[in-house]
């Protein structure tokens, strides 16, 4: 049996996702020990990215060439418009973030650049490329927050809301659903097309780590 492409690009990208596995952001919410600026910077800045990323899987669905993926995508994107903000606009109440707040704090050079390079993806590359470069997404928050699950729970941890959602067996369907899909359109793809995909794939996985680490840097704009 040929090795599914999704596999062969998570072992090219293997020591960025491992170093977003031991990111201390990331272990920080499994530990409770991430301090809650460094978490509400990451919720507001996320926040904005998932509105950008709704409107990636809305080019999505326009740009799919079947019934059966766009009503995945419109799945995917009701599930981040609703469970996933959801939970974003839930932790910002508790903080007394308002929703206005949520919507317009300027992005941060991380998160200008990757909904930037989503945005271009999903317009000007072809469709593999938009697929792999929504999958770190997915199936990276899912992996973490299966691994994040598996640690022993730290009694009253703020961040346990958040492993739980990602941690949902739901969310790694959908997880699983997109590598199918990105293995599919690969292996429709010809050899450019898959270096291309792979590209993309590993651009969003730098992306995805950056994501962490200004969250944990509180980084802003050098000028
Ligand atoms: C930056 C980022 N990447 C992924 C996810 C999970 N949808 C997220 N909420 N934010």
């Amino acid at each position: 049996m040929t090795e599914r492409f999704s596999q062969v690009v998570r072992q090219q990208a293997d020591a960025i996702w491992e170093s977003q596995h031991s990111h201390p952001f990331v272990r920080g919410l499994g530990t409770a020990e991430l301090p809650l600026p460094c978490f509400q910077y990451w919720l507001v800045q996320d926040y904005r990215f998932l509105i950008d990323y709704a409107r990636l899987l809305g080019l999505g669905i326009a740009r799919a060439s079947d019934l059966a993926t766009m009503t995945q995508f419109a799945e995917l994107t009701r599930t981040i418009l609703s469970v996933e903000m959801t939970l974003h606009r839930s932790y910002a109440a508790q903080f007394g973030i308002s929703t206005s707040q949520l919507e317009s704090t300027p992005k941060s050079p991380a998160t200008q650049a990757y909904t930037d390079f989503l945005i271009r993806t999903a317009t000007c590359a072809d469709f593999g490329e938009l697929v792999a470069a929504l999958l770190p997404c997915m199936w990276g928050f899912s992996e973490i927050g299966q691994r994040l699950a598996q640690q022993p729970a730290v009694p009253n941890n703020p961040y346990a809301d958040w492993i739980r959602t990602y941690a949902d067996p739901e969310f790694a369907q959908l997880a699983q659903w997109c590598c199918g899909l990105f293995d599919r359109l690969a292996s429709e793809a010809g050899e450019s097309g898959r270096l291309r995909m792979a590209e993309a794939f590993l651009t969003s996985s730098r992306l995805e780590w950056w994501f962490w680490d200004a969250a944990w840097k509180l980084e802003t704009w050098p000028i």
